[in-house]
Order: C-alpha cells, then sequence, then structure tokens
C-alpha cells in the first residue's frame, strides 16, 4: 500500500521535487528531471537515464560524478516524453554529445528514439540505448525484447565510467553493448505493489506461492511455485542465471562477476542478506569471483515484495569500469576527488516554443471549433472510463493506460483550447494538441497518440474546409504513422488491430460518397467488434506480452480506449455537421 500522498496525479512530481531538496550536493532541476550539480565537464560524453517515477533510486537516484550526467523522470511507471528527454539532455550536454540509456519498454523506446532525432537535428550528436537483462521476459533467441530490470545499474555505469575516461560517444555506446551482452537478471515476487491512490495492488499472490520472473511494473510473473526457503531462493535465482550464460562465457569456473541482489521494495534488508548468504555460496561453489557485490534496493516497483539477481560476467575493462568510484544520491562507490563547485545559475527555464501561431483561413477556423468539441468528448470519455482502462491494463500490463490516457487528453483539450484563441486553423489546433498530449502523457500511448493527432492535423492544414474524404485520409495517414513508430501490425494485439479496420472502414467509406457523420459511425462499429476481438489475441508488443497467456479473454487496453473514443467523436460529428460534408 502506497500510503503517503496528496493527489495521487501529482504524485510523480511531488516526490521529485523532495529529492531534488534533498540532494542538493549532487543534483540540481531541470525541466524534465535533474542534471548532475556540477556541470558536466567540457569535452566528456554525457550519459543520460530515464524512466517512469515508482522505481527509485532509479533513474534520479543515479545522478552524480560516476554516474549518469542527468536522469529524465516520467510519471508514475510511464516513460518520460520525449520533451523532458530533450530538455534533460541539452542541460546535461558537455558538447561531446549525448548517450540516451533506459531500460527496454515500448513507451521509453519511442520517447528516447524520439528525443534523439530531435537533439541530433539541433546539433547535439545523440544515441540510445535500451538495456535488455531481464531472462524471465523472452527466450534466449529474442534476447532484444527483453525487458529491462536491475542490470540497469551495471549497465548505466560501465557507460558513464567510460564516459568519464573521456571516451568518444560511439565508444562509450559500444561499452554499454559490451556490459549489457553481459547482464543477466532473474527475480521472484511474493506480492504486487499498489500505485499511489489505488485501493488494491496491481496483482496478488496467492498465500504460500510466489511469482516467478517478476518485471518491475507489478506485472504478474511469468509463472507461480510454492514460497521458497530462502535458501531455496537463492537456489532458484542462481540456477537459473547459470543456465543463460552469455555467448562468450563458456561456463561459470574461474569467471569474474558484478553481483547484485536487488529488493523491489518491501523486502527488507535482513531478508536479502539471508538470501544472498547462500547465493554468495552457491557462485562461490560455482568458481565465480564476486567482485563488489550490492545487496540492497536499486530498483524498485512502489511496495512490490520481490527480489531479482543481476549478474554481470565482467572482463579486465569491465571490472574496471564496475570498480571505478561514483556518488550519487543513492549509489557510492570509492572515492573521488574534490566535486566540482555546484552551480549557482538558476534552475533552467523551461523552453518554450513561439507561442504565435500561424492564422487560420475563416473556413478552418471554424473547423477547429469542431475540433475543440471533438476533443472534448474524447477527454470526457477518458475520463469516464479511467478506472475500467487501468483495470484492463493491469490483467498484463502496468495498469496504468487510464490515468496516461488522462493526462493525454486533458492536456490536448487544453494546448487546442489555447491554440483555437490564437486564431489558429484546425490543422495547427491539433498538431499542438498532439504535441501537448505526448509531453504531458509519455508512455507509450502518450507517444502513439501524439503521432496519430499530428498526422490528422497535418492532413487538415490551415487552410481548406476539411472534406469527407480529406477526414479519411488524416486517419489514414494516423494509421500508417502509429505503424511506423511503434512497429505493430494488424494481430498483435495493440491499438493497431482497431486502428486499420476502423481507417479503412472510414475511406471505404466516404470514398462511396457516405457523407462523414454516417461514414463514421461505420466505422466506429468496425472498431468496436475489432476493440472486442482483441480478446481472442495474445499480445505480441508492448508491455503485455511476457503475459500473453494471462491477457486471452480481455481486450487490449489501448485497442478498446480507441474504439471508446471513435464513438464518442461519432456523436460530435452527427450533433455538428450532419450531412454537411
Ligand atoms: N508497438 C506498439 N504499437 C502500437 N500500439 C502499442 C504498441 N505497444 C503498446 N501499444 C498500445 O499501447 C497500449 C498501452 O498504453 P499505455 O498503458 O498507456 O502505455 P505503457 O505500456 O507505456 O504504460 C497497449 O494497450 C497497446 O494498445
Ligand atoms: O514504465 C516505464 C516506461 O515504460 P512504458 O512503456 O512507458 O510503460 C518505466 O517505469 C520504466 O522506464
Amino acid at each position: 500500500m502506497t500510503r503517503l500522498f496528496n493527489d495521487p496525479t501529482a504524485f510523480a512530481d511531488e516526490a521529485l521535487d523532495g529529492f531534488v531538496a534533498a540532494h542538493r550536493r549532487w543534483v540540481r532541476p531541470v525541466t524534465g528531471g535533474v542534471v548532475r550539480a556540477g556541470a558536466t565537464p567540457a569535452g566528456q560524453v554525457a550519459v543520460v537515464i530515464g524512466g517512469g517515477s515508482g522505481h527509485y533510486p532509479a533513474f534520479s537516484g543515479l545522478v552524480g560524478r560516476g554516474l549518469a550526467h542527468g536522469a529524465a523522470v516520467g510519471n508514475v511507471f510511464a516513460s518520460p516524453s520525449a520533451q523532458q528527454i530533450r530538455s534533460v539532455a541539452r542541460a546535461a550536454h558537455g558538447g561531446a554529445g549525448v548517450l540516451l540509456m533506459y531500460g527496454n519498454y515500448a513507451g521509453d523506446v519511442l520517447h528516447f528514439g524520439q528525443a534523439a532525432e530531435r537533439l541530433t537535428g539541433e546539433g547535439v550528436e545523440a544515441r540510445t540505448f535500451a538495456v535488455t537483462d531481464d531472462i524471465s521476459s523472452a527466450g534466449p533467441e529474442e534476447t532484444a525484447k527483453r525487458r529491462g530490470i536491475a542490470g540497469d545499474l551495471p549497465v548505466f555505469k560501465a557507460a558513464a565510467a567510460a564516459a568519464e575516461r573521456g571516451l568518444p560517444l560511439d565508444d562509450v555506446l559500444a561499452v554499454a553493448e559490451r556490459a549489457n551482452a553481459r547482464t543477466r537478471s532473474f527475480g521472484i515476487a511474493f506480492s504486487g505493489c499498489t500505485l499511489p491512490g489505488a485501493d488494491h495492488p496491481l496483482f496478488t499472490v496467492a498465500q504460500a506461492r510466489m511469482a516467478v520472473g517478476l518485471g518491475i511494473h507489478g506485472e504478474p510473473g511469468i509463472g507461480e511455485e510454492p514460497l521458497p526457503t530462502a535458501d531455496e531462493a537463492a537456489r532458484l535465482l542462481v540456477t537459473s542465471l547459470l543456465a543463460e550464460l552469455p555467448d562468450d562465457v563458456e561456463g561459470p569456473d574461474r569467471q569474474r562477476a558484478a553481483v547484485i541482489l536487488n529488493g523491489l521494495g518491501s523486502v527488507k534488508y535482513e531478508e536479502l542478506f539471508v538470501v544472498y548468504r547462500t547465493v554468495a555460496e552457491l557462485l562461490t561453489d560455482a568458481g565465480v569471483e564476486i567482485v563488489d557485490p550490492e545487496v540492497g534496493e536499486l530498483v524498485t516497483s512502489f511496495d512490490m515484495a520481490g527480489i531479482s539477481l543481476t549478474l554481470t560476467w565482467l572482463d579486465d575493462d569491465l571490472e574496471a569500469l564496475w570498480r571505478a568510484p561514483a556518488d550519487t544520491p543513492a549509489f557510492r562507490k570509492g572515492a573521488l576527488g574534490t566535486p566540482e563547485p555546484v552551480r549557482a545559475e538558476p534552475v533552467i527555464a523551461e523552453e518554450t516554443d513561439d507561442l504565435a501561431a500561424p492564422e487560420g483561413s475563416d473556413a478552418s477556423r471554424r473547423a477547429a471549433a469542431v475540433v475543440l468539441d471533438v476533443l472534448d468528448a474524447l477527454a470526457a470519455t477518458v475520463d469516464a472510463h479511467v478506472g475500467e482502462l487501468g483495470r484492463i491494463d493491469a490483467v498484463a500490463g502496468d495498469g496504468d493506460h487510464g490515468i496516461g490516457m488522462q493526462r493525454g487528453s486533458t492536456a490536448a483539450r487544453r494546448a487546442a483550447v489555447d491554440t483555437h484563441a490564437l486564431g489558429a486553423g484546425a490543422g495547427t489546433v491539433l498538431v499542438r494538441a498532439a504535441d501537448a498530449w505526448a509531453d504531458k502523457a509519455g508512455g507509450t500511448s502518450g507517444a502513439l497518440w501524439g503521432s496519430m493527432l499530428r498526422a490528422v492535423g497535418t492532413t487538415l492544414g490551415d487552410e481548406d474546409a476539411p472534406t469527407a474524404a480529406r477526414v479519411a485520409d488524416g486517419v489514414r495517414q494516423a494509421s500508417a504513422a502509429v505503424r511506423r513508430l511503434g512497429g505493430a501490425e494488424v494481430g498483435d494485439k495493440t491499438m493497431v488491430d482497431v486502428l486499420v479496420p476502423f481507417a479503412d472502414t472510414l475511406a471505404a467509406a466516404t470514398a462511396e460518397g457516405v457523407p462523414l457523420a454516417a461514414a463514421w459511425d461505420r466505422a466506429a462499429g468496425a472498431a468496436e467488434a475489432a476493440a472486442a476481438a482483441t480478446a481472442d489475441l495474445l499480445p505480441r508488443k508492448g508491455r503485455a506480452r511476457p503475459h500473453a497467456e494471462k491477457s486471452l479473454g480481455t481486450p487490449d487496453a489501448g485497442a478498446h480506449s480507441l474504439s471508446l473514443i471513435t464513438r464518442a467523436v461519432h456523436g460530435v460529428l452527427n450533433d455538428h455537421i450532419g450531412e454537411a460534408i
């Protein structure tokens, strides 16, 4: 249970404020997260990490000398937005480029990727790297699909220590790749976490049972077994990892390994030590030389009861990087010289894009008024279903789909109202709403909904009055944009299963000359049927994939929300447009 909070939707921001107030020696706040209190030394690659809140000390607690130069901090269990990441990276940049590092989650991959593109376009050389240490989340033949859990720490640290040596960006990236290829984690859980404001945990484990193969977002494990003793738990963790050695490690005998026994939130230190005692014994019996072990909370999931074991198989260079000193709020090692002075200049102000909007034609401004009503209906629908969407997402995901959609749709509506008041046409209103959605929501759906609204807005433009064919074309462009960005296709159990038939039906009906509202009605019917049919699919993308079987019988959360929204939008089109276009 998370007991102490004010407004649950403000939890992540308020936690970050308090964290900064407590750690000014190490960090200073910037829009989107934190950077080191001292400047990145000129000519040093900046390592910028990030992810959702709810995992402390990941990610803000790992900012400081010897480790990250900055951290982008998202909402609870949702990746930070591309705009946040860009802002933190610009503040951390020391002139030698930026390596953006995160765990391998769909939302992080999308937002960090977009941030890197934008930074590079602005002249800040940027690369991305996703950590994939969790062996339970995909098989050895699909290591690129694995999630990042406590292995984030040794991989971030290796890259950051390489950056401290003055290596160029591509060499720092190569170190991250090598550390990741040699890092494996495996975990078990005894209870799920309860998000701030929620009254029940994201999952439960039956009395005297444990979930095997945990995630760090309250995802249920991939299997269930009887509750073990501490020694049995240690044996399971060690044998699972020794059975999954990296390709270039022939056997454990005479190998060196960095070892992390991580507590997820409510397993206490003494319990961890009891388990570690046997972990150390088993590894030593297998011939492994343990290097600088860490036992404690390094990547958490609120109050989740669970533990994970991480092994990084070291070569000489990786050992030196693992042993290198570090000084951050939550992770300290060795001794560093005198710290750089804490910068006295004020907090970097949020960069605001030019607020003026290009004026739309009269016809496009009238269309923009309908767009406002559409966004109102959209946000109201999300508000009315926020709990239901969260529950569906919690079956095999992280339970945040409702709150993510709510944050995004609320921000989009606000931005649309402001932009409309500046005299903008329908296209610009939608594009600004899209950017606000992606920025404020973060997460997978934030990036995808941002790209959808942007595609429709770009197609409508600010000059011509929208026609039925133009709207249908905009929706088609939106469908293509989501598939391009997320890489999912029909059948993967995502919102794409609804978006494609919706766009195709709308295009076919408008091509037959059916007026927009009636064509939309037909397309919304196709969307509803497609959303219901996702209940029979096994997920192949996103957070639900490792829990495929559990999701059978439940529709995909993003597919369901999209179908609800298409139906609500039909109401607006029917009332405002009728058969006019
Ligand atoms: N690669 C993808 N392409 C398209 N849609 C996706 C993809 N991955 C996930 N989704 C959609 O995103 C939804 C989850 O959104 P949300 O819960 O807001 O994001 P997150 O998983 O980042 O917390 C899923 O239900 C699915 O419809
Ligand atoms: O949840 C996180 C990001 O992944 P999403 O795909 O946006 O949910 C985050 O907590 C880990 O970085």
